[in-house]
């Protein structure tokens, strides 16, 4: 099958299959900064399956973040609407957990103070917080560094704390916005394969932001393209092949990182 036969349309209204953990529908944000309309998303009709990794690539400023904060609960759609699990997106929903390009730590915080705060906060008794924890930092080879603050840890280190103060909530939907864009190449590469490696044990339905093509590769079993703003769907690519430690070095990944590359071109000059 040609790579351009494996394009399909399955965040079409039609496509979304009502048992997916994330839908929306006819989804539509704009902005009004100082009564200035700005549209910033355009009719997103989008579908990620439980259990699912969605990749979301497109041009600077297309909206991806604003999907994001619309899937968190932290934005409201101006029109349409956006399902999580069946119910409409809140913002205090207990299972799912967001992550930043900025980490979000508290800089006077521990590793592991930063680690357990998402469990304090909701009342976890201290010996369970320890529990799920130290298994989560020994996972993600951060034990060593439980008593160091955020300035005295790597940025990659620092985004491993933030990933690890996500999953402390066992969360079923992870929503990352380029939570690896600050990092070197191969800091990056590491974290891709960690985020992997929780993918394939944990089969956690994620949403990941990025401007990269090869980590939407990587990382994305579904890879959504969004046109420039007003963000539309573009595309929606299958990557049957995600999951592979060895894909960066297969010819699979590197036509399908040219697909991605050639859609993403095409769109920029699409109306
Ligand atoms: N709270 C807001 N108020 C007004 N305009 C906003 C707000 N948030 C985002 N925007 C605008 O909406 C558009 C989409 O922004 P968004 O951050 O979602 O894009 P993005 O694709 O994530 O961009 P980038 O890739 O550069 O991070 C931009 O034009 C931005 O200026």
């Amino acid at each position: 099958m040609s790579m351009k036969s494996k394009l399909r349309n399955a965040c079409s209204e039609t496509g979304i299959p009502e048992d997916s953990m994330i839908r929306t529908r006819d989804l539509s944000v704009v902005f009004n900064p100082e009564g200035t309309r700005l549209t910033a998303l355009q009719e997103i009709n989008l579908s990620v399956a439980y259990g699912e990794s969605c990749a979301v690539i497109g041009p600077s400023g297309c909206g991806k973040s604003t999907l994001l904060y619309i899937l968190a609960g932290l934005y409201s759609p101006t029109e349409g609407a956006a399902y999580i699990d069946g119910k409409p997106a809140v913002p205090k929903r207990k299972n799912t957990s967001l992550i930043l390009q900025d980490y979000g730590l508290l800089p006077w915080q521990t590793a592991w103070q930063n680690t357990v705060l998402g469990l304090k906060l909701r009342g976890v008794a201290v010996s369970e917080q320890k529990m799920i924890a130290e298994q989560i930092l020994q996972d993600l080879g951060l034990w060593t560094y439980r008593s160091h603050y955020p300035a005295q840890l790597s940025g990659g280190q620092r985004q491993r704390v933030a990933i690890a103060r996500a999953l402390t909530l066992k969360p079923d939907l992870l929503l990352m916005d380029e939570p690896f864009s600050s990092l070197d190449a191969l800091t990056r590469e590491s974290l891709q394969e960690t985020l992997l490696a929780i993918w394939r044990k944990d089969k956690v339905t994620s949403v990941l932001v990025t401007h990269n093509i090869e980590e939407a590769v990587y990382l994305g079993q579904k890879i959504v393209i969004f046109s420039p703003r007003p963000g539309r769907i573009l595309h929606c690519l299958d990557n049957p092949q995600i999951g592979d430690p060895n894909y960066r070095s297969k010819p699979a990944f590197y036509s399908l990182c040219s697909l991605v590359r050639k859609l993403l071109e095409e769109g920029m000059t699409v109306d």
